[in-house]
């Protein structure tokens, strides 16, 4: 029986989750490997292969064309995130990713980062600041936008989305972190339970670039002493993946959506509760940031 792991047989290999948003780290710091999508997905298969949501190769920035671009924006980011979904595609961000990216580097000892302190990594979506508390990591996710822009958030809505398992349309609003989100609210947990995404959702129109889905609940707002704190539940279907327990940028486009449903006075900082854990996302004006845990779980060697 012959495997497809191919470059990555006989690898020393990572894996590691952020609120089980599950990845293999794969170490290349010089930019040698040529992965192939069929590889990633491969090694991503949790029946013949390691089992992940994503593959994550943690390469130096200097030696691969995408991190010299991220280079030229910030001489910081020293390492780059290449981030593959588990069916091999390439995607521009992955939040809870990154966060175990930045804890793989540090434990590892690449990057010397003591509590309060901050680093820079490269993404596809450009340099991302990531700061450590002395447990969880918070990243400055960049600018967000809303496609449809302010009418589809007086509309409520600028997609048609058909959830199997939901009994009917719903409207969905487009989030970009910058990768396509598009988030669709149900009144209850219930309903929430009741969606099937283990089938294909329709959309109208059909995003170009495909989409991650996220159904929210909105489960009300609490106050603090930092101010008041939304609360959202949330499943995600993943773009190149399928259901995960967790999706960092998903979490942030749900908390910017609720909280453009929920108009002038709604809080900065959410607080979204999905089947993995919780994280918390605050929106900063144009800019959003993530803050939660990132976990190692084990050192592997694929046998070749
Ligand atoms: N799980 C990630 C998002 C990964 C990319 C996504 N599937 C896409 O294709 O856009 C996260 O934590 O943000």
């Amino acid at each position: 029986m012959t495997t497809t792991f191919g470059a990555l047989a006989g690898r020393a290999l990572t894996t590691g989750h952020g609120t089980e948003n599950d990845f293999v780290l794969v170490p290349d710091p010089d930019g040698l490997l040529a992965l192939t999508a069929a590889e990633v997905a491969a090694v991503c298969d949790r029946h013949a292969g390691l089992g992940a949501d994503g593959l994550i190769r943690v390469v130096r920035s200097a030696a691969v064309p995408e991190g010299r671009t991220v280079l030229a924006e910030d001489p910081a980011a020293e390492w780059f995130m290449d981030y593959r979904n588990a069916d091999g595609s390439l995607a521009e961000m992955c939040g809870n990713g990154v966060r175990v990216f930045v804890h793989y580097l540090r434990e590892r000892g690449l990057v010397a980062l003591a509590a309060g302190e901050t680093v820079v990594v490269g993404t596809r979506g450009g340099p991302r600041r990531v700061t450590f508390d002395g447990e969880l990591y918070t990243v400055e996710m960049g600018r967000w936008a809303m496609p449809g822009g302010q009418a589809a958030v007086s509309a409520g809505y600028d997609v048609v989305v058909g959830v199997p398992g939901l009994g009917g349309p719903r409207g969905g609003l487009r989030v970009t972190v910058p990768n396509p989100h598009t988030v669709v609210a149900l009144p209850d947990e219930t309903e929430l339970a009741g969606a099937v995404l283990t089938a294909r959702p329709t959309y109208d129109p059909v995003p170009p670039e495909g989409t991650n889905l996220e159904l929210v609940v909105p489960l009300g707002e609490s106050g603090g002493d930092g101010g008041a704190v939304g609360r959202i539940r949330m499943r995600v279907l993943e773009r190149g993946v399928g259901e995960t327990r967790s999706c960092g940028t998903g979490t942030c486009a749900a908390a910017l959506a609720v909280r453009a449903w929920a108009g002038d006075g709604a809080p900065d900082a959410w607080q979204v509760l999905v089947p993995g854990g919780q994280v918390t996302v605050r929106v900063l004006g144009d800019t959003v940031t993530l803050t939660g845990p990132a976990v190692l779980t084990a050192d592997v060697t694929l046998l070749g």
